[in-house]
């Protein structure tokens, strides 16, 4: 099911048709045509994308976007109707030859240097290393961002509810009504299955990437009953086929009565609500196998619990076994622990093995703060269906990734900033990540492109890139180099291929789980260091010091 990518060779275009050369900003344009007609157009030109600070109040970001980014580029080539609408745009005293020039241009002499998607990563650090002729390069800047900043957002909160619901809850991803248009919803439930959730509701992206589907029935379907009457077919067969059960509504009703009368379970309700048990027994012969029932429609332990129960125990009798409830309002620790004394109770009284462990979702506004609070009042939940605060990113609107020269004909470059966190470091660079004895990721390094790597075993000195005083040490125990060739442009290396979603999921789970805890707390996380070599950390401050004017005080 996975996206067709990679066919002989040929990478597939993006996912969204939308993602063209238009889907940049005008001035990288103007900025192409200004490099044109200067003849500065094929100067060489290093850029590396990159963040400056970790969203959600965190210490680490899932890095993700980057196969997007990738078909992107190999399918990067203007039409007639595109080159006339810049033409359009553009200045009535652009000269022809750039649009000639435009005509002429692709991404084969561009070189991508990336993280592999899925990765942890942290501020500072390029994510992209990318080289070629300013003005083409120039012309990524916008779309290699907007694919990337939301994907890395959006999958760092999904990895980030996850470290919060733990490992064995089950995630559903339910927020295509509430995303940001089509594209915010189809990437949410794209980049939510590689931050770690197990599913999404999103049918679009099950088709587009294999995403697990999953999904119960909403209030409307529930409402939408009036009475026991309406069911007209009622028979259902055995699950093994051996017999028919011709009134299936009888049986369920049967089964009512049992509980109702039961002396354990009994006093806690009366009657039932019959249009509701109406709604729960014909979905359950509309899908015997696989019934879930959304029980918070009218009242959660006087009425959804126990008629789902007595449709349970109904389709138990043929052979079924039940999926389990949804429960979508009211305090959801409270009832989810009413409902596994009452599915414990039914399965003592009945003896129904395993009716205890019936699966409990619970939905309705959910976010890290209210998971955490379940967590700290104790709760019956197997899986959490989250929406709105997941697919929005309602604590953090944007991850500030950035695209900034580093280098042009082989001259480094630095933008400097009155804030210190805004000084772009120079260079063409290497980038490292150095593991410590218990395995744990310690620092990130960046160094020259020509420098000596790092080496296990052997000490090197990390530098804060410009605190003077803040540097350790670190003898190496593994040394992973981060940047890797994804698209050699000129050059005679090979390109990495682009691994399939679930690959990059399993990466960015792998990658999760060996951080030290102490970096992945919700509550004042460790930073992660992020540093330089000591040739490096001298070399930005030499250029600084070169490129900063002296002031003059009177
Ligand atoms: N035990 C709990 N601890 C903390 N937060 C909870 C707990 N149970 C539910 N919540 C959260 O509290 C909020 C309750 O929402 P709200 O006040 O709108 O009530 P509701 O349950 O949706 O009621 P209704 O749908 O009947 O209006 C939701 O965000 C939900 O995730
Ligand atoms: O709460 P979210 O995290 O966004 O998850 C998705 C929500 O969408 C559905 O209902 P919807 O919100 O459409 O209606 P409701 O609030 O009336 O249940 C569902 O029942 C969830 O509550
Ligand atoms: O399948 C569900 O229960 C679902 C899907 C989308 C939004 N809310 C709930
Ligand atoms: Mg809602």
């Amino acid at each position: 099911m996975e996206a067709k990518k990679e066919n002989g060779g040929v990478i597939a275009g993006p996912t969204n048709p939308m993602v063209t050369p238009l889907l940049t900003d005008l001035y990288q344009f103007t900025m192409a045509y200004a490099y044109w007609k200067a003849g500065k157009h094929q100067e060489r030109a290093v850029f590396d994308l990159y963040f400056r600070k970790n969203p959600f109040g965190g210490e680490y970001t899932v890095f993700a976007g980057l196969e997007e980014v990738i078909r992107f580029i190999a399918n990067f080539r203007l039409t007639e109707e595109e080159i006339a609408f810049i033409r359009e745009c553009l200045s009535a005293s652009c000269e022809d030859g750039f649009f000639d020039y435009l005509r002429g241009i692709d991404c084969s002499d561009v070189e991508v240097y990336s993280i592999p998607e899925g990765t942890v990563v942290f501020p500072k650090i390029p994510l992209l290393r990318i080289e070629g002729p300013i003005a083409v390069v120039q012309l990524l800047e916008t779309p290699f961002l907007n694919l990337i900043n939301y994907a890395s957002l959006v999958s760092t909160n999904a990895a980030r509810h996850r470290n919060v619901a733990g490992k064995s809850k089950t995630l559903l991803e339910f927020g295509l009504r509430r995303a940001q248009g089509p594209d915010g919803g189809v990437g949410a439930s794209k980049y939510c299955y590689v931050g770690g959730f197990d599913a999404t509701s999103n049918v679009a992206a099950g088709k587009l990437f294999g995403i697990p589907l999953r999904g119960t029935h909403s209030h409307a379907f529930v409402s939408s009953y009036m009475s026991l009457d309406e069911i007209i077919d009622k028979s259902l067969r055995r699950k093994d086929g051996s017999s028919t059960c011709e009134d299936f509504v009888s049986l369920v009703q049967t089964w009512l009565s049992k509980i109702q009368w039961s002396k354990s379970l009994g006093g806690i309700f009366g009657e039932t609500n019959q249009s509701e048990l109406a709604a729960f027994t014909s979905y359950a012969l509309a899908f015997p196998n696989n019934f879930l029932a959304l029980v918070d429609t009218y009242d959660v332990m006087r009425s959804g619990v126990p008629n789902f129960c007595a449709v349970a125990l109904a389709l138990n009798d043929l052979g079924y076994k039940a999926g389990g409830i949804r429960l979508d309002s009211g305090d959801l620790a409270y009832l989810s622990c009413e409902a596994r004394k009452f599915f414990c109770s039914i399965e003592k009284e009945f003896g129904v093995p395993d009716f205890g462990k019936m699966i409990i979702t619970a939905s309705n506004d959910l976010n890290e703060e209210t998971l955490d609070a379940l967590n700290k009042q104790g709760h019956e939940v197997d899986a959490f269906g989250i929406g709105t605060y997941l697919v929005t990113c309602y604590a953090q609107a944007a991850l500030g990734g950035v695209f900034k020269l580093v280098e042009i004909n082989n001259q480094p470059r630095i933008k400097l900033s009155e804030d210190v966190s805004k000084v772009s470091i120079p260079c063409k660079k290497r980038c490292y990540r150095l593991y410590g004895k218990e395995g744990y990721p310690l620092v990130d390094i960046m160094t020259g492109e020509n420098e000596p790597s790092p080496k296990v075993g052997e000490r090197i000195l990390c530098r804060h890139p410009f605190q003077e005083s803040k540097r350790a040490y670190v003898v190496p125990q593994r040394v992973e180099e981060l940047l890797r060739c994804y698209w050699p442009g000129i050059s005679d290396k090979t390109r990495e291929t682009l691994p399939p979603l679930k690959a990059i999921r399993e990466r960015c789970i792998k990658q999760l789980e060996l951080m030290r805890p102490d970096h992945m707390r919700r509550l004042n996380p460790t930073p992660y260091k992020v540093s330089v070599s000591a040739k490096l950390y001298d070399f930005i401050h030499f250029l600084w010091l070169n490129e900063a004017p002296v002031g003059e005080l009177q």
